[in-house]
């Protein structure tokens, strides 16, 4: 388990590069028949890779979690970025493609990760964050996330973003999460940027191909630093911080927010000639 604590706003100015990928950065998110996890304090969310090959994977409680399950006190959402695969909760097996996603409410005691295809093991993207009630486990398909087309080919940020864990699709304790998309040609994902003081957010980058880079802006607003990501790396936004990239290419991602609400608008738009 890697573990990252909360850092203060007032510090990252004097991070070097080194430091700030330390803290903020999470590499070798996938591994082939491993479940890799990282425990971060804000929000107390989890993000974790799970790759089965061969045997299925069960994420496990344990002594982090004080000695109990995993999900005896928190709710997940899975995202399928690669392969088929297949879910089974307490009984009950999810198949799922490609942009296909799971939520799973608290309480759920078995939970087994498969990738049904040998040649095409599944590459699953949790995130978790504590839950005090158990809402329905439910597959949301690409077609049943909320769709909107964002941006434009002049701004090079024509984009489609889909929410699958939100409230006007289903119902979670805490966690929204939701998959953007860019078109060829578009680089830029979330500018004009923002940030959300209610709530941190982590984002994984995938669909960059082995070269392509995003580089990812973080930070107070006229305070500015960037990390180099490549493809299938997350990165860790704390409430205080923008969250917004540049590709060399266009790319994929699948953000995910957890705090005191669930308004995906409750944003603090950040104007552009205020950006330094
Ligand atoms: O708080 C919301 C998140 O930052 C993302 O949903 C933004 C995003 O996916 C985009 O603009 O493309
Ligand atoms: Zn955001």
């Amino acid at each position: 388990m890697d573990i990252r604590y909360s850092t203060h706003a007032a510090d990252y100015p004097a991070y070097d590069t080194a430091t700030l990928r330390a803290r903020y950065l999470i590499d070798g998110v996938f591994a082939p028949g491993a479940i890799r996890m990282t425990y971060c304090h804000d929000d107390r969310m989890v993000v974790a890779g799970l790759m089965p090959v061969g045997a299925p994977l069960r994420p496990e409680g344990g002594a982090m979690f004080g000695g109990l399950g995993f999900f005896d006190r928190r709710e997940a959402g899975i995202f399928v970025i690669a392969g088929t695969g297949r879910i089974t909760v307490d009984g009950t097996a999810y198949d799922l493609v490609e942009a296909d996603a799971l939520y799973i409410g608290k309480g759920a005691r078995d939970v087994a990760f498969e990738s049904p295809d040998p040649a095409d093991p599944a590459k699953f993207y949790l995130v978790s964050v504590p839950a005090h009630r158990a809402c329905p486990t439910r597959a949301i398909r690409k077609a049943d996330a909320r769709t909107l087309e964002l941006g434009t080919v002049r701004d090079a940020n024509k984009r489609q973003l889909r929410q699958y864990l939100h409230p006007d699709v289903i119902e979670t304790c805490q966690l929204c999460m939701g998959q953007t998309d860019l078109y060829e040609g578009s680089v830029w994902n979330t500018y004009p940027c923002h940030t959300h003081e209610r709530r941190m957010e982590a984002y994984l980058y995938f669909g960059l191909g082995e070269d392509g880079r995003v580089f990812h802006y973080m930070g107070k607003p006229d305070e500015t630093r960037h990390l180099v990501l490549g493809n299938e790396q997350a990165v860790i936004s704390p409430s205080w911080s923008i969250h917004m990239g540049s590709g060399t290419r266009n790319y994929s991602f699948i953000w995910a927010m957890a705090g005191e609400n669930q308004e995906f608008t409750d944003m603090d738009m950040v104007k552009p000639q205020d950006l330094r």
